[in-house]
């Protein structure tokens, strides 16, 4: 889109081509119409606005509907020549052309246009080529409101201006898709900030609430990001199964039959660092498209770079009440940032760079781990470490790895999220499994053994916090909280008020999702140490354990025993179909500390 920026005219002029704008625009004559007939009457008034303004500027409307009218103004038209083509067409057309209407299609708009007074912007408009091929200025008055306050009469049949300006925030590589933002009614005294002092407000508001919003979290990136997945998403030619609803359907949910909801706010007092996240309910983004049928579109409501589809043609389960997040918070008195200076201290490398594995010196985590790398250069998980941390789930005592943010792990995690990014990974959908486990989560493409899937995230809670939670909800279903602090028995007693944990329950990512298998699950858990080298809190990531085929279930072993009467969190009836159902089998089984949030808190009493 072209701006031309004009002249500024004079104040009293402006107020004064306003009042004529106002007066004509129940006649449908545009400002462009307005102000080339009011240069003609200047001139041959001497510039003496009286005999224009009288008896309702009817000199001036006599002028412009006069049927040579055009034709005389086509001669003073030579400031809005901004179009070459359908001049002929202009001068033999009538000029009573409907007046553009809020919310009228302005896609066919040729130039904006911006005169700015010396306090700002005073009115902006568009030089449109509407249906009838007629070429005109509509005005937009973004100082209607305080015109009105001086006292200025705007007639009730006046016909509501669309949004005057539009900045644009960002686009896709192309241009193809773009954000623009709109300024409606901006009150009197209103000036337009500058884009970045805008964006830069809104990033640090954002990395005080939100913790773990790194320094390198860009708005400008995540606007860009969503026009270009915007883009890609329209584009996608393989969109998951037929029944995810295409983007019409949220367009126009009348029409199909569909309702759309409206999303609200809420804040979130209790979560340390967070202020306010978009909370999901049954209410919202969804779209029945038919009654058998539930679907939303994308639960992350764009949280991740993927959209993440949840489907339900099993029964008439809604999505449950949670918030989407994609890094983990931390609860009340969840301490995890303490731990931060200690990272160069010990055992971790936080000075990685570059290619490790064809580092001629090994790091730290190279170190500890005799020398050896947990991935391979294909950035899948190397075959031995994986058969030992499958074999550390299904025997626990067994010592766990455990690797630094820039090492092995973590960069793997980077590169698999790169990919998604990209658009070269399809993502996830979240279904609903017809043997009664409620929710489960399937890939949407075939994965070769050892990649990384995604992080379990959640909220950081400590043992006592979660303690109280389970105390408070004892009929929720479908949780299942894992214990991070992988070290705790090292240390003899650790405090229950020191030992974290992790619930998805009420926030957490697309993990909360995964579903239960007992012993021959398609993942294994891998504890990615980022922020605390004392292994007493970690990331918990998901790693395939064979290869996956494109819409298999995602499972992963609990680590659950089934005859621990105990356990805070009642047991579920497995339903995993296992052939090494333990449920089934009902042998008692050694059960894994790290993983299991009762043995935790049953060792304490
Ligand atoms: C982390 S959630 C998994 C997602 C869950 N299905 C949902 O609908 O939100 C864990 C809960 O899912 C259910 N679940 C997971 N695996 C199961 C299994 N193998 N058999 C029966 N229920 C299972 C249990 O209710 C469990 O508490």
């Amino acid at each position: 889109m072209l701006v031309c920026r004009l002249m500024a005219p004079s104040k009293e002029n402006q107020a004064k081509f306003r009042k004529a704008c106002i007066a004509m625009k129940p006649y449908g004559i545009s400002a462009a119409t307005v102000k080339s007939g009011l240069k003609h009457l200047l001139k041959v008034y001497d510039n003496n606005w009286m005999y224009i303004e009288e008896d309702d500027y009817k000199v001036l409307l006599d002028f412009i509907i006069e049927p040579d009218g055009p034709k005389r103004m086509e001669s003073v038209n030579h400031e809005f020549k901004l179009r070459d083509e359908s001049e002929d067409e202009e001068e033999t057309k009538p000029l009573k052309r409907k007046p553009l209407l809020r919310g009228e299609d302005t896609s066919s708009c040729m130039y904006a246009f911006e005169i700015r007074d010396g306090n700002g912007m005073a009115f902006a408009g568009y030089l449109c080529e509407n249906g009838e091929n007629l070429l005109g200025l509509e005005y937009n008055n973004i100082e209607s409101k305080a015109s009105k306050n001086e006292g200025e009469n705007e007639s009730e049949d006046v016909p509501p201006s669309p949004c005057s300006s539009e900045i644009d925030l960002a686009s896709s590589s192309n241009g193809e898709v773009k954000l623009t933002f709109s300024i409606c009614k901006p009150p009197p005294g209103f000036r337009i900030p500058s884009l970045d002092a805008v964006m830069k407000c809104v990033e640090d508001t954002y990395r005080e609430k939100i913790q773990g919003l790194g320094t390198e979290f860009s708005l400008s990136q995540l606007l860009k990001d969503i026009c270009q997945c915007f883009m890609e998403q329209g584009n996608a030619s393989d969109h998951v199964g037929n029944k995810i609803p295409s983007f019409d359907n949220f367009k126009e949910p009348e029409k199909q039959g569909g309702r759309l909801r409206k999303q609200h706010m809420v804040g979130i007092d209790e979560l340390s660092g967070s202020s306010s996240l978009t909370i999901f309910t049954n209410e919202q983004s969804t779209v029945d498209l038919c009654s058998k049928c539930y679907c939303v579109d994308d639960i992350t409501r764009g949280l991740e770079k993927q959209e993440i589809s949840l489907i339900n043609e099993v029964d008439n389960e809604k999505l449950p009440t949670f918030t989407y997040i994609h890094t983990n918070v931390n609860y009340r008195t969840a301490h995890v940032k303490f731990m931060l200076p200690r990272i160069a201290d010990e055992n971790s490398c936080p000075d990685c760079f570059g290619d490790c594995l064809s580092s001629e010196v090994p790091c730290a985590c190279a170190v500890e781990t005799g020398g050896e790398f947990a991935y391979t250069s294909e950035g899948l998980v190397d075959e031995k470490f994986l058969k030992n941390c499958i074999d550390i789930t299904l025997k626990p005592s067994k010592k766990d790895y455990f690797y630094c943010d820039d090492c092995p792990l973590e960069r793997m995690k980077k590169k698999r999220t790169n990919q998604l990014q990209s658009g070269s990974c399809k993502g996830h959908l979240v279904f609903m499994t017809p043997e009664g486990k409620g929710w489960g989560l399937r890939n949407l493409e075939d994965l070769p053994r050892g990649t990384f899937v995604c992080e379990h995230v959640g909220e950081i809670v400590t043992n006592s916090e979660l303690f109280e939670r389970n105390e408070q909800n004892k009929n929720e279903q479908h949780t299942y909280p894992v214990l991070l602090d992988a070290d705790w028995s090292s240390e003899g007693f650790l405090k229950d008020e020191e030992a974290l944990c992790l619930d998805a329950t009420s926030f957490g990512n697309v993990a909360r999702f995964i579903n239960h298998r007992c012993v021959d699950a398609n993942m294994v858990e891998i504890p990615v140490e980022v922020e605390s080298p004392d292994h007493h809190y970690y990331h918990h990531a998901f790693f395939t354990t064979r290869e996956v085929k494109a819409m298999e279930e995602l499972t992963w072993d609990y680590g659950i025993d089934f005859d621990d009467d105990s356990h805070p969190v009642k047991a579920f009836a497995c339903k995993c179909g296992s052939k090494c159902c333990k449920a089934v089998k009902s042998k008692k089984r050694e059960v894994g500390e790290k993983q299991v949030i009762a043995r935790l808190v049953v060792s304490k009493e």
